[in-house]
């Protein structure tokens, strides 16, 4: 397993980087073995390496075979379906509504006036079945890329220090009902679903990051900075904005 910390001057430059590097890896997955599997993130880096791939977007994604792309969330606010707030919809509108994909490959997770209604606990169940299904262990898929942005306590996905998603060992999809980020209700994927990905990305900018970032190159513990506790089982690799490697010691 690599560890990779690429530092760029700026934002545009560090999310053009990642797309380019998103069509090799997941290019290189079809050709292996057919389909390949990507968890994506809310936030404004990954939004903004969706809108770099999207066609217009500063990157050739010709390699590429949408349609063998399997989409998954690494989080989801449990709000209505068409709330401005859903990582999906985001997604959505960013990339996926603009390029030819397998509607049947896109796994959202399921909003709170959806099938489930308001029973989080059962909208949570539902993801981890969908995972389970497609997983060569019958739990949790081998994705080939977890992207994921960071919040500047070190959360990723709706994994906030010191809580129960953050310690959660077992299960590969918990409901969140008080983040200390709004929206309070959210569904996560936990770090045994995270850390069987074989790339982990992080896509971080700004000096408010700085702190978690060299906490999580310095060996902290998951639970005060869950940052540190992602890791891909080929490669974990960090894209950084200056201000974001800021209190990296070189
Ligand atoms: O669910 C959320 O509230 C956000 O999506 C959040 O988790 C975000 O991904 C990070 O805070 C990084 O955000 P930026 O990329 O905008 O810094």
């Amino acid at each position: 397993m690599t560890t990779e910390t690429l530092v760029f001057d700026d934002r545009d430059m560090l999310t053009t980087t990642a797309a380019a590097r998103f069509v090799d890896i997941v290019s290189r997955a079809q050709k292996e073995r057919g389909v390949a599997s990507v968890v994506l993130t809310g936030g404004s880096n990954g939004i903004g390496i969706l809108r770099a791939l999207a066609p217009g977007g500063e990157v050739d994604t010709s390699p590429l075979d949408w349609s063998r792309i399997d989409f998954y969330w690494g989080d989801e606010r449990f709000v209505p379906n068409d709330d401005p707030e859903r990582n999906v919809g985001q997604a959505t509108e960013a990339l996926l509504a603009h390029v030819p994909v397998d509607p049947a490959r896109v796994h959202p997770v399921a909003a709170s006036d959806g099938p489930f209604g308001d029973d989080i606990e059962a909208a949570a169940q539902d993801y981890a079945a969908v995972l389970a299904a497609n997983a060569d262990n019958g739990i949790s898929p081998a994705f080939d890329l977890h992207l994921l942005g960071m919040g500047g306590e070190g959360h990723i996905n709706s994994l906030f220090p010191h809580t129960d998603a953050t310690a959660e060992n077992v299960r590969t999809v918990v409901p969140v009902e008080n983040s200390p980020k709004p929206p309070p209700r959210r569904i996560t994927l936990t770090f045994p679903a995270l850390n069987r990905s074989s790339a982990v990305w992080f896509l971080v900018s700004g000096a408010d990051k700085a702190d978690a970032v060299a906490a999580a190159h310095s060996g902290a513990s998951r639970d005060d900075w869950p940052c540190a506790g992602a890791h891909g089982t080929s490669e974990t690799v960090w894209f950084l904005d200056d201000a974001a490697a800021g209190k990296l010691s070189v």
